[in-house]
């Protein structure tokens, strides 16, 4: 089967065929995926050729993961199954293609990045793409994927790359809603709260960078990945960022999420961030906040998983900007080592629910949406006065066998077509103990990471 439907595009959901959209290729042209191992390539986002952030993929925690460029499948979906549907469409495009792999491990072999939007009404949909070179690591080993048209088969030629720019001067401009008309709607959604409507409202807001020059992407996940290390630095269809929180990982028959919620800015004094760290962790507003994200993960993970493992408290993670409350949850994914599975499996292996299935199983968290989510998000839509578009959806890759890393969107920046125009995005929870002023605060260091990206 063609990788891509040769009727052109169509809506989604008609007739039950899930929307897809692909890049010319070549009209009935089947793809040729191949994996080959390679000499360490050194730093992955400085192999990245070109500046134009809808070419250009990563997805790079610690110097690991994976970078692409070039579109060889392009799938589009856009609803409330937006990412259903790219699941669906994915397991059938890959199963139309021929792939030699001879490095046969986690993200080898035919691999997709993807980037959702946040809310089921958005415009921005849902896309995964496969790059025309993927670029892997992993623990020591480093491997080239190509993905080209059959008949032809060629293998594709590595443009020259683009000397890396910079921006230039930028300057930044309120976006839906100044600070203070968002103030006011954090202070409105307390006294929601307050009034028992909802336990937990997550609201965000937008600010546009303007800047000098056309951005270059890699030079955005250059400086995020020198900063923000540990977090994962993501590059898919023009959302950039660096986010510290998992929404799933699949992996052979485990599933792992790292939940954030309950944060607390840095001071720059390595004694007083401690001091701040320990207050965290003691914090009944953040811990209530933590609680509500923990719970409502495990809640949505559980029907997908013979067993799933939560600590009992959370720790501290110390990022450059601010800190969390972290848990770390774990699971065996229903399915998995011959357990039956009552959910479709990628491969015949049968791996049970792919991850992309997980992410639309999880999207959206408490951390990122609120409790319960479905008020919730309804009260942030109001109040925020803004579509997030990608910002806070799934971002992340899947492979062949359903397999994949998806993180929450976070402390990320959307560049459209005007590509000297960025919208950044940041949030925080608002519960019912929650300081108008404090949460602006928190938001603002949130802001710091795109802000130091574009320098
Ligand atoms: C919403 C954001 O962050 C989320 C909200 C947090 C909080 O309220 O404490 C912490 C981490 C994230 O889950 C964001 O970074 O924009």
């Amino acid at each position: 089967m063609p990788p891509s439907s040769s009727s052109g595009p169509r809506p989604a959901g008609r007739d039950g065929v899930p929307a897809l959209r692909p890049v010319p290729v070549g009209a009935e042209a089947e793809l040729l995926v191949r994996t080959r191992e390679i000499a360490d390539p050194g730093d992955l986002a400085a192999l990245l050729p070109s500046a134009d952030p809808t070419q250009t993929f990563s997805w790079v925690r610690r110097g690991d993961g994976l970078v692409g460029w070039g579109t060889a499948l392009r799938i589009d979906t856009s609803g409330p199954d937006r990412i259903r549907e790219a699941d669906t469409a994915w397991a059938r495009a890959v199963a139309g293609m021929a792939v030699e792999d001879e490095v046969a491990a986690t993200g080898t072999g035919p691999v997709a990045f993807g980037s959702f939007a946040f809310a089921p009404s958005s415009s921005a949909g849902g896309t995964l793409v496969v790059p025309r070179v993927v670029v892997g690591r992993r623990e020591g080993r480093a491997w080239m994927t190509t993905a080209t048209t059959l008949p032809d088969g060629q293998e594709p030629r590595l443009p020259e790359p683009e000397p890396v720019r910079t921006p230039g001067r930028v300057t930044y401009a309120d976006g839906a809603l100044t600070a203070q008309e968002w103030s006011s709607a954090v202070a409105e959604v307390v006294r929601r709260i307050t009034a028992g409507e909802v336990s937990k409202v997550v609201m965000a807001r937008d600010v546009v960078a303007r800047t000098e020059r056309e951005v270059d992407v890699r030079h955005l996940l250059g400086r995020l990945a020198e900063s923000y290390d540990w977090c994962w630095t993501f590059s898919v269809d023009g959302l950039v960022g660096a986010t510290p929180e998992l929404l799933v990982r699949r992996e052979k028959g485990l599933a792992a999420s790292r939940v954030l919620a309950g944060t607390i800015r840095r001071t720059g004094d390595d004694a007083d961030d401690l001091r701040h760290a320990a207050q965290l962790a003691r914090s009944s507003k953040d811990l209530e906040e933590h609680e509500f994200a923990v719970a409502s993960l495990v809640r949505a993970l559980r029907p997908y998983c013979a067993s799933i493992n939560v600590p009992d408290a959370p720790f501290v993670l110390h990022l450059p900007n601010v800190m969390h409350l972290a848990t770390d949850i774990t699971g065996v994914v229903d399915g998995a080592f011959g357990h039956p599975s009552t959910f479709p499996a990628h491969s015949p292996g049968g791996l049970g629910p792919s991850s992309l299935s997980l992410a639309a199983a999880l999207h959206p968290t408490a951390a990122v949406g609120g409790t319960p989510t479905a008020e919730a998000t309804a009260i942030l839509r109001e109040a925020e006065a803004m579509d997030r578009r990608r910002y806070a959806g799934p971002v992340g890759w899947i492979g062949h066998d359903g397999d994949g890393e998806w993180g929450i969107g976070l402390r990320s920046g959307e560049i459209g077509a005007d590509r000297r125009r960025l919208r950044l995005f940041a949030g925080c929870g608002v519960v019912a103990a929650s300081d108008p002023g404090a949460e602006l605060a928190e938001a603002e260091a949130k802001f710091e990471v795109m802000r130091t990206a574009l320098g």
